[in-house]
């Protein structure tokens, strides 16, 4: 507050001091108003007309030339995607690669139930104050306040960047709209970046919508599990994607050139309206054995309802001294790996979709 006030009285003192020493740009400027006849006969009120828009076009210059002389605005990349598409997979990407050219990331990490979770994970590439955490589903609305005041509290520094992730049933149109407004001077309008699974896109029935709508004001498609699908597919999907937005440029993993994002600039595509609603999902989470028998686990993770959409926790399985993740995506898939964070929060199991309820999972727990 105090430094704004004294930038503002720099910049009018400086601003002021330039009107009296460019007296014959005054007269320049008496010309532009019309009175290159009878400079003498100028009214008080044209001069103060004239002053005040001549004062006002140097505060401009002034305040650029701070900004410019200051440090370069700050990118702010938002990464959306659907459930379990590789957005926390992408930001890990691009941390190791902006911290390997000397950049200095900071990351705000969101997601239902636990957040810290995922977040942990990046401990072995940042310090912990380069990471905030936000649990709840929805920073499109109720949880945009917040969000702001993580990436407000965020500080200066030299070549720095920061990475949004989003929940995997953001309505990614909505936050965009919030987050544009409100932010620090230190940052440029955040752009978006939308992960898409091209085996699966449009292929998730009631929640194709939901999926539409993450895609159309993003400014880059990086276009993932393209790997096992024809060449085809892929261009149908990129179609399909540029009828929703005309101005998103497309990806695959291998062509992303990770340091040219910043250069990136918000979409101006206007997007579909879609029901907020579609966007709040059901969650829950509960305390799992520590350590559980690695067949349990596997027979508890698919004896979960269908209609849970991603599945994550972690434990320690069988005679193992490490904790391991686990997950399940969307397609079913069931992956785990060491977990090498430190496990704050005990061992969980947490599920996101139409069904998630904490007394269903303890008996699938108890029954396996
Ligand atoms: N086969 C394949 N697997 C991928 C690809 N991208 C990510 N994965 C895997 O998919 C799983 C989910 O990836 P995440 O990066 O956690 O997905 P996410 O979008 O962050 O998930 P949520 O935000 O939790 O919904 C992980 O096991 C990844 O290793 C891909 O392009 N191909």
């Amino acid at each position: 507050m105090f430094f704004q006030l004294a930038l503002n009285g720099l910049i009018k003192g400086l601003a002021i001091l330039q009107v009296l020493a460019y007296k014959s740009m005054i007269v320049y400027k008496l010309e532009n108003f019309g009175n290159q006849n009878n400079r003498t006969c100028l009214g008080k009120a044209s001069f103060t007309k004239m002053l005040s828009v001549f004062v006002s076009e140097r505060l401009v210059d002034y305040k650029s030339i701070l900004i410019e002389s200051n440090a370069v605005q700050e990118a702010v990349i938002v990464i959306v995607g659907f459930l379990g598409v590789g957005k926390t997979t992408l930001l890990t990407r691009l941390v190791q690669e902006y911290l390997k050219a000397n950049w200095q990331p900071y990351i705000i990490l969101n997601d239902y139930q636990n957040a810290v979770l995922d977040s942990q994970r990046f401990l072995e590439f940042l310090q912990p104050d380069q990471i905030q955490a936000l649990s709840g589903s929805c920073i499109c609305c109720s949880g945009v306040v917040e969000l702001r005041r993580q990436l407000n509290s965020i500080p200066e520094r030299k070549h720095g960047v920061t990475f949004i992730e989003a929940n995997g049933t953001s309505d990614a149109c909505s936050l965009m709209e919030f987050l544009g407004v409100g932010l620090k001077e230190q940052f440029l309008p955040p752009i978006q970046i939308s992960v898409v699974d091209v085996q699966n896109w449009q292929k998730r029935g009631y929640h194709n919508e939901l999926e539409a709508n993450q895609v159309q004001v993003s400014s880059l498609v990086v276009l993932n599990h393209a790997a096992n699908v024809s060449p085809n597919r892929v261009e149908r999907v990129k179609a399909d994607i540029a009828s929703l937005n005309s101005s998103a440029s497309f990806k695959t993993w291998s062509e992303l050139d990770s340091l040219s994002l910043p250069n990136l600039k918000a979409s101006n595509n206007s997007a579909d309206q879609m029901d907020h609603k579609k966007a709040h999902w059901a969650s829950c989470s509960v305390d799992l054995p520590d350590p559980i028998d690695s067949k349990k686990l596997i027979g508890i993770l698919e004896s979960l309802p269908d209609t849970i959409l991603r599945v994550k926790g972690c434990t320690r399985m069988d005679q193992d001294e490490h904790y391991s993740y686990f997950e399940k995506i969307p397609s079913g898939d069931i992956v785990v790996r060491p977990y090498r964070g430190t496990l704050a929060s005990g061992t969980k199991l947490l599920v996101v979709g139409p069904g998630s309820d904490p007394e269903k999972l303890r008996q699938i727990i108890d029954g396996a």
